[in-house]
Order: structure tokens, then C-alpha cells, then sequence
């Protein structure tokens, strides 16, 4: 089988990855993120996906590589890694009480061949509605800080999902029934 490698330092996308039983590596290579705000969401995550796996990629002869990037919307609007307690703030206080769609950009690149495979997913997930003291609260925990959108569906912020139309993984940052599909046309069967 050819050997898998991960580009990605995401402890989630590691464990989600783990659960499959497969071995992998991990592999990162510093990718510039710039993008233009003007391009579509799925468009964002697919290019920005493509880039971290390329990176490593361009580095290997053989095996295939795995890159995801993540990113929250709300109404058109893209709500990135809060830089501060103020922004994390405000990303949760624009969350709440409603609905909002995380993307996942999904590569596999086969480093032999340069066969890309890239696409992406989208689940919507509704908030509870949340007073001012307990989103302060939860900011103060420290879980929104590396996370797009300001929130872990994993963590802590579990207790604020109302509901979830989709792939959960997707939210946490790997869809893995696509990631399967997609390891398949590779010829990696998971089950
Ligand atoms: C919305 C949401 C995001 N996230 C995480 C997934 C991603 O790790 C992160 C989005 O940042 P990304 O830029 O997609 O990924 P990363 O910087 O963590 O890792 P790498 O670029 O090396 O692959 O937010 C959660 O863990 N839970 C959630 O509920």
C-alpha cells in the first residue's frame, strides 16, 4: 500500500485520521494562506487545501498526501482564527441563535504521479441562543483561539449546538466518509 502522509499540525485531523486505523506520517510545510477575499468559500478551502498538500508533496517521490483547511460563514461572511479575546468574542456573539456553515477543503495528491484528487464539504450548524457572560465564559476557556469560527463542536462549545445538517467530522476539520471516497480512487480501501 502506498505509504500516507497527513500535512497537516492539527492534533483533530491527526486523531480523526488515527480512528481509521491507518499508518500514517505527519508531514507540514509552511504554506502561504493569502488568498483573495473575493473568491467563494468552497473555492478558499479547496485552493488552501491544495497548497499545504502540494507543499509537502513537492517534497516526496511516492505516497499520498492529505491536506484540509477549515472555515466558518455566516452569511457570506468568513469568520477565520480569532486573533484576540475580543474577536473570539464577537465571532460567538455573531453565532449564536442561529444557523452558519463550515467548510473543509479536502487534497489527496499521490506524490509519484502528481494525481490530485481536491474537493470539499459543507455542514451546517445552528447555535443555541447564548447570553453575554456565558460566550465570555467559554472564550475564557482558551478553546476558540486555534480554532476557525472561534469554537470547538468537540469541546467545550458542544454544549451550545442546537443542531448539525451534515458531516460532523467535516466540522472538526476532516470530512472522513469523503476523505474514504476519495483514498478509494487511489485505491486505499478503508473498509
Ligand atoms: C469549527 C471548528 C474548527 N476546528 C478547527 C479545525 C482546524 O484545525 C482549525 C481550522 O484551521 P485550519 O487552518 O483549517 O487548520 P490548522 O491550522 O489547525 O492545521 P493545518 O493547517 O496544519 O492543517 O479549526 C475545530 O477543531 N472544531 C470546530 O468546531
Amino acid at each position: 500500500m502506498k505509504p500516507i502522509i497527513l500535512a497537516s499540525a492539527s492534533p483533530r485531523r491527526q486523531e480523526l485520521l488515527a480512528n481509521l486505523g491507518l499508518n500514517f506520517e505527519i508531514k507540514i510545510s509552511d504554506v502561504d494562506e493569502s488568498l483573495d477575499e473575493q473568491t467563494p468559500p468552497a473555492q478558499q478551502v479547496e485552493q488552501l487545501a491544495e497548497r499545504k498538500a502540494r507543499a509537502v508533496a513537492a517534497q516526496l517521490t511516492q505516497g499520498l498526501v492529505i491536506g484540509a483547511d477549515t472555515l466558518v460563514t455566516l452569511n457570506n461572511q468568513v469568520l477565520g482564527k480569532p486573533k484576540d479575546r475580543r474577536e473570539a468574542i464577537e465571532m460567538i456573539k455573531q453565532l449564536q441563535g442561529r444557523s452558519h456553515e463550515v467548510y473543509t477543503g479536502l487534497a489527496v495528491i499521490d506524490a509519484a504521479t502528481d494525481k490530485a484528487v481536491i474537493t470539499h464539504q459543507a455542514t451546517a450548524v445552528r447555535f443555541k441562543s447564548l447570553t453575554m457572560e456565558q460566550i465570555e465564559r467559554y472564550v475564557d476557556t482558551g478553546e476558540p483561539y486555534d480554532k476557525a469560527g472561534a469554537y470547538a463542536v468537540q469541546g467545550k462549545a458542544s454544549v451550545f449546538i442546537d443542531s448539525i445538517r451534515g458531516c460532523y467530522f467535516n466540522v472538526v476539520g476532516l470530512p472522513v466518509a469523503k476523505l474514504a471516497d476519495v483514498l478509494k480512487v487511489f485505491g486505499v480501501e478503508i473498509i
